[in-house]
């Protein structure tokens, strides 16, 4: 830890610049799994990220998996030249951008901090790579920028009609980017539309801990198993799908990890911007996850089923085959083990609410190549 307060950048240690990429949202949920996955490839990991969302905590969960602490920078990446000088300090070969804000229903409530933290956030990194180099991303998109399917499953190429300002801000990203990549050769950039990440990491230690009441289904269920909630409410028991819930395409976050390095790969061996669907192509309702979380917890998960949550589309699930055709990557992990492993976490984790952030700094590094 070094004495300069949070957005300040200080000399540090040696790291080769060709090898080290940016992870924004580092510390955050699919960012952390990732972290562990760029460490056991070989990468040193640089993490910036505000903490409003995650714990410092987490860093020391991924050194304990990895052996490895990541770099660590804590900061807005929308504070003014932050990120300039943070690029410009340590010269990673590419980044990964994880650092946003990702609930529907508080983007309705507030559509500019959706718009400010994931719009202006990513033209504030590619503005700052680009300063120093080649533009290299992988960015975190969503399949939400479908909204309602014509047909399934759900190819690259199916029009974008996203139905919240979250979606549109994902788009809006995607379109950025493309633009970019258009106009600047140098420019490297994929764009990964998750479907349903869940799960945890197998040793307990990293996984999906949000502050507060969960919003979304699995992390509900951790609550209801590990009793700090007491029932399930299932939004919507009449949707056209065999048992009357919501299927979605759920897919284990050390999956969805490892498409993050086989996207690094093809953003530095290649320039143009290139999108990829991230998810299992199965479909599963939310009473079928229900009970495999079920059997995977031992644990009785009591629900009730209530009236349809607004802006949920009954159902969607991915066509991963191009991912699978020009990444090489295929999701390997099925819906036990991402279940059993929601539920170590949850079992073994620390409560969020003891996990109080605290800021820290490593000190930045001399640079010994570009990447
Ligand atoms: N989890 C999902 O279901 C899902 C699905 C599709 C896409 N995504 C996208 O993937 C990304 C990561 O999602 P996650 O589930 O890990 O979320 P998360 O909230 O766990 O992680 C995001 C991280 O970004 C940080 N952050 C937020 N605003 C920041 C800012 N202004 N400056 C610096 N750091 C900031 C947060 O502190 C947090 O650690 C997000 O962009 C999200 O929109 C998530
Ligand atoms: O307490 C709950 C929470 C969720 N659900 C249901 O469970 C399903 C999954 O809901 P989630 O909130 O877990 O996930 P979403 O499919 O709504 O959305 C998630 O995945 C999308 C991509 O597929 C977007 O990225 C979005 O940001 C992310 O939250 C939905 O049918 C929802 O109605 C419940 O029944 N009860």
């Amino acid at each position: 830890m070094n004495a300069v307060g949070p957005g300040a950048v200080a000399p540090g240690p040696v790291v080769d610049a060709s090898r080290l990429i940016l992870v924004t949202g580092g510390t955050g949920y699919i960012g952390s799994h990732t972290c562990v996955c760029l460490q056991q490839a070989g990468f040193r990991v640089l993490v910036v990220d505000d903490l409003s969302n995650s714990n410092v905590a987490v860093l020391d969960a991924i050194e304990s998996v990895s052996g490895e602490r990541p770099l660590f920078e804590q900061g807005d990446i929308l504070a003014p030249g932050w990120l300039d000088a943070i690029v410009a300090r340590y010269r990673p070969a590419a980044a990964i951008h994880f650092a946003g804000v990702k609930s529907v229903g508080e983007s309705s409530r507030d559509p500019l901090r959706y718009y400010a933290i994931n719009v202006a956030g990513s033209i504030a990194l590619v503005q700052a790579l680009a300063r120093q180099g080649d533009p290299r991303v992988v960015f975190s998109s969503s399949a939400t920028v479908y909204g309602e399917p014509d047909s399934l499953p759900l190819r690259e190429d199916h029009p974008l009609r996203p139905e919240s300002a979250y979606g549109r801000s994902k788009m809006m990203v995607e379109l950025m980017l493309a633009d970019v990549c258009a106009s600047d050769g140098r420019a490297s950039v994929v764009s990964l539309r998750y479907f349903n990440p869940i799960g945890a990491h197998g040793s307990g230690q990293l996984g999906d801990s949000p502050l507060g009441e969960p919003e979304n289904l699995v992390p509900y269920l951790g609550r209801v198993a590990n009793g700090t909630l007491k029932r399930l409410r299932v939004f919507g028991g009449d949707y056209p799908t065999p048992d009357g819930t919501c299927v979605r395409d759920y897919v284990h976050v050390v999956d969805l990890a490892e498409a993050h390095v086989a996207a690094l790969d093809c953003v530095l061996s290649a320039p143009g911007h290139r999108v990829f669907n991230i998810g299992t192509g199965v479909g599963t309702s939310v009473l079928d996850l229900v009970g495999a979380y079920a059997a995977a917890s031992g644990c009785e998960l009591p629900y009730t089923i209530v009236e349809r949550r607004p802006g949920d589309v009954a159902c969607f699930y991915a066509d991963p085959q191009a991912a699978r055709d020009t990444l090489q990557w295929h999701a390997k992990r099925g819906l036990g083990e991402m279940c059993a492993d929601a539920y170590r976490h949850v079992a073994d984790g620390v409560a969020p609410e003891l996990m109080l952030a605290a800021p820290t700094h490593v000190p930045a590094p001399q640079v010994t190549a570009a990447g």
